[in-house]
């Protein structure tokens, strides 16, 4: 028998004025708190085009210096309609004292990156410590992603990859708007 899932009894938290109250150690990046949408173009030179995309972005946390993270693309048409599902990934953001931040991210792809860096001032600066691949993953090497919030409710991303041959090279760069209920991008 279908048993509907319980809600659990320690939920996320996806805004720093809910319960649980974030972690002292997650004060660096509580303005990320939330969903985000928006879209962005990418581009690498082994593809013949750029493209165009929409990403939806979330951030919460359970009470404990860490956040969980998710992310989903879908490239765009000419027309902006939806054309296909892109990338998806989630993982953890474990906050460290003074602002490092450890990344563990994983990708449908194949690939798992560890990724360190800070966060200050609104901006998360995250550089591969180390990427793992399954056996049939594309060859990954590094990344490097930029996260700046240039006002509460705007949140840039750049991602540098070095891939498939190629050195650290712009692959992605969106603006996220934070999200109301149900908003799309
Ligand atoms: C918003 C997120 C992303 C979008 C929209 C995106 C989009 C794309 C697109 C459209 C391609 C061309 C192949 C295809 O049509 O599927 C591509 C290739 C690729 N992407 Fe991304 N990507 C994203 C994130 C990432 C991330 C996080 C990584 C690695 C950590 C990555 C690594 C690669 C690699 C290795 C290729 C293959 C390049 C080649 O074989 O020539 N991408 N991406």
């Amino acid at each position: 028998m279908f048993e509907p899932p319980e809600t659990p009894p320690y939920p996320d938290a996806f805004r720093p004025d809910e319960t649980p109250a974030p972690h002292p150690l997650l004060a660096p990046v509580t303005g990320l708190l939330g969903s985000w949408a928006g879209r962005g173009r990418g581009e690498y030179p082994t593809l013949d085009e750029e493209f165009a995309y929409a990403q939806q972005v979330t951030f919460s946390h359970d009470g404990r210096p860490f956040l969980h993270y998710e992310a989903r693309a879908w490239l765009l048409g000419p027309d902006g309609a939806p054309l296909r599902p892109s990338a998806r990934e989630s993982g953890w953001w474990r906050l460290q004292p003074d602002g490092r931040v450890e990344a563990l991210i994983t990708q449908p792809t194949g690939i798992a990156e560890i990724s360190v860096g800070r966060a200050a001032d609104g901006v998360v600066d995250l550089a591969t410590h180390e990427v793992a691949l399954a056996p049939t993953a594309k060859k990954v090497d590094a990344t490097r992603r930029r996260y700046t919030l240039t006002d509460g409710d705007t949140l840039d991303f750049v991602h540098d990859l070095a891939a498939v041959g190629q050195p650290l090279l712009h692959h992605l760069s969106a603006r996220l708007r934070r999200r109301g209920d149900g908003a799309v991008p």
